[in-house]
């Protein structure tokens, strides 16, 4: 695997950021023109709504001569339509922005899902399985849902920069000697809240690190009830309990007298800036350097500042999640896969009939120097069935699993019609293998879409041949909806022996000449046996059958057997003639099939 994003002492922001925009962003540039238009919009039209008011309370100011100024009679008809107007066109484009940026990142968030499930299909089976699957599961829960709020936030943070901007600007407009004097005040008075949130922070860490301590000392001190009355430590446990619940009381109080003195602090901070801003403005009015008009202007700018300068204040730690979460999910993307086709490989050239298959020194491990097969060297006859048997753990589904090449093996060969498997393409050996697992894999589908699954082509006729085939014809016609009837997530609404018998269907349609069979250890009953074994033994016929196999019938049924232990073949021979033997296969099989031997 190779992984170009690891984290690294470095800031990876601007690489993830450049890499988000190449590979996500991009083609959605004109979406983001748009979006970045209704933001720019948006803070024009805060614009237009600070110096309407100043416009306004200009025009109503009292002079003098008359109640109001020279322009009064334009500001009572138009000053309520401009508000009106420009609320109008604020709410349409804050709507505008919303949907289309957010849109971004919901549409992106599909093709990120999409690219990495598409990864997820091409990499070994020995990535994904096993450890492997919860971690990549993850990504596109956890990280998606992280990476989510990101996304919902980051437009957001860009509105709320330019929102910024815009109204500073108007800021400067009305009294760039106030604005200065702002900016001095500010930081001053927005210490204590600084220092207040920290404070609560903390103290709400203290509080759930004692949460954690009290449940503990509960626990131990509920399940020892039997220790503590034969003991008689009641005094000593209420002590020792009271304690811990005195303790969390004056933890909560203290948390409860901070968190109640955010609010009058905001308060009183805002108080003593606006009375600041309002001190200086009498001066500079008294002056003649401002109006009253310009005043009020300017606190209606100062009060619209707070929303975007708070939502300012909390994006970078919404950004860095959902860096980590990005990042998480471009080590997915960057994954690639070993098991692929060689340059140049050729599609499997088949013989008429079935071919043979041969293991030749065959060694395999899923990890290092955890041996898992040791020296196989087995050839199934062409059209032969050959039965595997062992104990669990000896290795058996580990050498299936390298006939379709789901896993390498380390050294040694296996030859498919002569043809060395890893020397041809993985999609001509795959062809050539219907594999039918005990687990009977069905997909939350129709039933009939589960046996198409074999050959998606195939017409309503080869469907409906394989399902006779396959005895699986008449329980599907009896379904509500025949071959139309859902069969549910992992066909839970069929029963076991009818599972298999739809992935017994789904083979026949496949029609491939070779079949790996790994046998259902659970028991069926007597009627199901029956047609599973007939339908077996159609299925088998003409083809070269490697199984897994559990019931007496199969065994008996095939053409050798081999006992397989610990990675190694160590017995091989028919039924009878491994009985006779008297060695691991008589004693398996005298346990697993009883007296029936
Ligand atoms: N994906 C995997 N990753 C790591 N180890 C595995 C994996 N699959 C199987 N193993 C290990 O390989 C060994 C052989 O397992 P395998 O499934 O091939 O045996 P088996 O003979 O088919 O057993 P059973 O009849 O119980 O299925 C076991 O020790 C198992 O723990």
């Amino acid at each position: 695997m190779d992984h170009p994003i690891s984290p690294s002492a470095s800031d990876p922001t601007p690489r993830l950021a450049l890499r988000l925009w190449r590979e996500a962003l991009s083609p959605y540039k004109g979406r983001l023109a748009i979006s970045f238009g209704f933001m720019v919009a948006l803070a024009g039209a805060e614009f237009a709504f600070i110096l309407a008011t100043q416009w306004i309370f200009a025009g109503l100011s009292p002079t003098e001569e008359s109640r109001f100024t020279a322009n009064a009679a334009d500001v009572v008809v138009w000053g309520p339509v401009l508000i009106l107007v420009l609320g109008l066109f604020q709410a349409a484009v804050f709507y505008g922005q919303v949907v289309t940026s957010q849109g971004i990142g919901i549409s992106l968030m599909r093709d990120v899902q999409q690219k990495m499930y598409d990864r997820i299909l091409t990499l070994d089976l020995a990535q994904t399985e096993g450890d492997g699957a919860g971690p990549l599961v993850s990504r596109f829960t956890n990280d998606m849902a992280v990476l989510r709020t990101s996304l919902v936030r980051a437009p957001n943070g860009v509105r709320d920069g330019v929102r910024l901007i815009g109204i500073v600007v108007a800021l400067v407009v009305l009294d760039p000697i106030l604005f200065l004097a702002v900016l001095l005040i500010y930081p001053v008075v927005g210490l204590p809240v600084t220092w207040l949130g920290k404070r609560i922070r903390h103290l709400g860490r203290h509080v759930q690190r004692q949460i954690g301590e009290l449940t503990g000392v509960l626990t131990e001190s509920v399940q020892g009830r039997r220790m503590i009355t034969s003991y008689r430590l009641e005094d000593y446990e209420r002590r020792r309990l009271g304690e811990a619940f005195e303790e969390r009381h004056r933890l909560l109080h203290r948390l409860l007298r901070i968190n109640a003195a955010n609010e009058p602090v905001i308060t009183v901070i805002g108080a003593v800036a606006i009375a600041a801003i309002i001190g200086i403005a009498a001066f500079r009015i008294d002056a003649g350097l401002m109006s009253g008009a310009d005043l009020v202007a300017f606190l209606v700018a100062m009060a619209l500042l707070s929303a975007p300068a708070r939502g300012l204040g909390t994006l970078n730690a919404a950004l860095q999640e959902g860096f980590s979460a990005l990042e998480r999910m471009f080590d997915v993307l960057d994954r690639r896969p070993t098991i692929t086709d060689r340059p140049g490989a050729r599609s499997l050239s088949l013989p008429a009939g079935p071919p043979d298959i041969r293991f030749e020194g065959v060694h395999f491990a899923y990890r290092e120097g955890e041996p898992i097969l040791r020296g196989i060297d087995l050839t199934v006859p062409a059209g032969a069935t050959v039965a595997l048997v062992g104990p669990s753990g000896a290795g058996k589904s580990s050498l299936f699993g390298l006939i379709p090449r789901l896993y390498e093996a380390e050294s040694g060969r296996i030859l498919i019609a002569g043809q060395a498997i890893d020397s041809v393409t993985l999609a001509s050996i795959r062809d050539a293998i219907a594999l039918v697992s005990q687990d009977a894999v069905l997909f939350d589908d129709t039933v009939g879409a589960n046996i198409r699954f074999g050959r998606a082509d195939a017409d309503d006729e080869a469907l409906k041949a394989a399902a006779v085939a396959a005895a699986a014809h008449d329980f599907i016609e009896a379904l509500p909806q025949g071959y139309q009837t859902p069969v549910g997530e992992r066909g839970e609404k069929l029963s076991g022996g009818q599972r298999q018998r739809v992935a017994l269907a789904r083979a026949f349609l496949k029609d491939a000449p070779i079949l790996l069979l790994d046998e259902a250890t659970a028991a069926l009953d007597a009627e199901s046996e029956r047609l599973i074994d007939e339908a077996l033994k159609r299925l088998a016929a003409g083809r070269t059958t490697l199984v897994i196999a559990h019931r007496l019938s199969t065994v008996c049924d095939a053409d050798l057997i081999c006992v397989m232990d610990r990675g190694q073949i160590v017995e091989t021979g028919t039924h009878a003639e491994l009985v006779a033997k008297g060695g691991l296969y008589a004693r398996l099989a005298a346990l697993q099939f009883g007296e029936a031997t």
